[in-house]
């Protein structure tokens, strides 16, 4: 029978990654969700037709797998008096919360994992980096793969805090996307095309970029060698592109990648307080 698995949250990440199962064929009767706010829940209800609970411990009674899908700030307060079966695969999506809290909050008798997915989630077209310590065994770490897995590519890390350069780069990612369309087509603006042109110049182009990228990197072509293509000498990109790397791109991505795996880890911190 398929694995039981249970949500404590039902927000945005939750509810891509249940759409992923769903559409992967998991059994909606083998899926149950905690969601204290009455209209998600609703909502829930109506999008999944799902079990959904308002509290935990009923929504994850005989679950295999937990996904805990709550806000960092949340958590401690999700988890509070929560007991899970033995050998449950516990897999938490939040950002900075370490193992060593959830070990604290759960007890010791469950299988951890830390994963950190991002929203293209909701179209299967995730990537989500996991890490388990050498003590969970890989049948728990098979299912872990195998929820994540329903909505992307999955990517297992060699150490926790890994985690953090992963929000960095994918989990908070589609944002700087969005952000630099945004940019993209405010500039197509001021140039003469209307908003909706320039909105459409700026997102087919990304999205046929990105199919060019996967394409490259599938054939070895690295990706500054397509870059390289498109730079005419004296010409056009060669002028964009100098632009944006004297303006310092490459040094505002840095700083702020490292902002983002900084606050990952200052919020782990701070909630490694509560206890
Ligand atoms: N949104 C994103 O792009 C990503 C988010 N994450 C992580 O996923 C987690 C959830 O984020 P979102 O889905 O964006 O947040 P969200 O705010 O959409 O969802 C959180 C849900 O938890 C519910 N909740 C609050 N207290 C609860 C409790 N005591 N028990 C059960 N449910 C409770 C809320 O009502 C809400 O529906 C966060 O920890 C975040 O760090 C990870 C990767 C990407
Ligand atoms: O912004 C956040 O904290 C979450 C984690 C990664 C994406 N959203």
């Amino acid at each position: 029978m398929a694995a039981k698995i249970a949500f404590i949250g039902g927000g945005n990440m939750a509810a891509s990654l249940i759409g992923g199962l769903l559409q992967a064929g998991h059994p909606r009767a083998r899926i149950s969700v905690a969601e204290p706010s009455a209209e998600r829940a609703a909502w829930l209800r109506r999008s999944f037709e799902l079990q959904v609970a308002d509290s935990a411990a009923p929504a994850c009674a005989g679950a295999e797998l937990v996904v805990l899908a709550v806000k960092p700030q949340q958590m401690r307060e999700a988890l509070a008096g929560l007991r899970l079966e033995a050998g449950c695969v516990v897999v938490s999506i939040a950002a900075g919360i370490q193992l060593a809290s959830l070990a604290r909050w759960l007890g010791e008798n469950v299988h951890l994992v830390r994963s950190m997915p991002n929203t293209p989630a909701l179209l299967g077209a995730g990537i989500s980096g996991l890490y388990a310590d050498a003590t969970v065994p890989v049948a728990a770490r098979d299912l872990a793969s195998y929820v994540l897995g329903a909505a992307g590519t999955c990517v297992w890390l060699e150490s926790e805090a890994q985690i953090d350069a992963v929000t960095a780069v994918s989990g908070s990612g589609p944002a700087y996307f969005f952000l630099v369309t945004e940019a993209m087509r405010e500039a197509g603006v001021k140039l003469g095309l209307s908003p909706d042109v320039a909105g459409q110049l700026a997102l087919q182009t990304f999205i046929g970029a990105a199919k060019m990228a996967e394409d490259g990197i599938a054939r070895s072509i690295d990706i500054a060698q397509l870059r390289a293509n498109v730079m005419s000498r004296g010409g056009t990109t060669e002028a964009a592109v100098r632009h944006l790397e004297i303006a310092g791109l490459r040094t505002i991505f840095d700083a702020a990648l490292q902002a983002a795996a900084d606050r990952g880890r200052e919020l782990g911190a701070s909630l490694a307080k509560e206890t």
